[in-house]
């Protein structure tokens, strides 16, 4: 893919504002060293690497300011290290807040995701060029159940158009923008990632939907750690 001169700048945001809560350690998780590294060092190299991407802002769990500038000081892509807010949601406004109204292609990457194929990458910026929101997912191999009260099976939806959804979520980012400004004005706003705040919000934008990879797994608890090691030690051994 030719980035041509009328190709907007394409901004990695790295999400690392999170305490790491259920992983339960007495650091967040992106401070974990798996490999020689921290998984927030991996996770920065997954985006800053890839030869399309010309900046990378980093958005770490206050509190933890300086180590994350003293790991981002040796990449040159990276433009800021800023403090997260108190939400996932918090922290991608924060991003936000940082790029201003520059007219820009951006992807969000969870900072707990430290295993991020550069065909990913590509493919969400490829797809940037027609869609204005892009989400990556892999299929579900297990059947999902909606549960409800007391615990007793409520639906069964059909797993055929069921995937789960991963990082990077790419977009112009005008239409984040505009969809947070959109759900600022909705009390009962949640959200655990960016897409689903375009596709609620700003219902006409279609979400293109990239393929993503099973090794692109969250680190959430003490279990995604060993399997996330035992990936890297996989790759080392070739
Ligand atoms: N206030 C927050 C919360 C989360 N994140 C980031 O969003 C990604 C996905 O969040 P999650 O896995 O939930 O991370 P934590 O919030 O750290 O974990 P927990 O919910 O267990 O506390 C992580 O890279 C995390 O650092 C963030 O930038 N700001
Ligand atoms: C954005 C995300 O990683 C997509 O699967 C996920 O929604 C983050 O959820 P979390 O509860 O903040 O880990």
């Amino acid at each position: 893919m030719d980035a041509s001169p009328t190709t907007p700048r394409r901004v990695g945001v790295l999400l690392a504002g999170g305490v790491g809560a259920r992983v339960g350690l007495d650091r967040p998780k992106q401070l974990v060293e798996l490999h020689g590294r921290t998984i927030l060092e991996h996770s920065l190299r997954g985006l800053h690497d890839h030869d399309l991407i010309d900046e990378v802002v980093v958005v770490m769990a206050p509190g933890h300011l300086d180590v994350a500038r003293s790991v981002a000081a040796a990449y040159d892509k990276v433009t800021a290290v800023l403090p997260g807010g108190s939400t996932r949601t918090q922290s991608t406004l924060a991003a936000l807040a940082h790029l201003g109204e520059a007219d820009c292609h951006v992807l969000f990457h969870d900072a707990a995701r430290p295993l991020l194929p550069r065909r990913v990458v590509t493919d969400c910026l490829t797809a940037l060029g027609t869609y204005a929101a892009v989400a990556t997912a892999v299929p579900s191999t297990d059947t999902l159940l909606e549960v409800g009260p007391e615990r007793t099976l409520r639906s069964v939806p059909p797993r055929d158009s069921l995937q789960r959804a991963q990082t990077p979520q790419g977009f112009h980012a005008e239409v984040l923008r505009r969809a947070y400004e959109v759900a600022a004005g909705d009390p009962g706003f949640v959200a655990t990632d960016d897409c689903s705040v375009v596709h609620r919000y700003l219902p006409d934008v279609p979400v293109a939907v990239v393929a993503g990879d099973e090794r692109t797994l969250k680190v959430t608890t003490k279990l995604d750690l060993v399997l996330v090691e035992a990936l890297m030690r996989l790759d080392e051994e070739g």
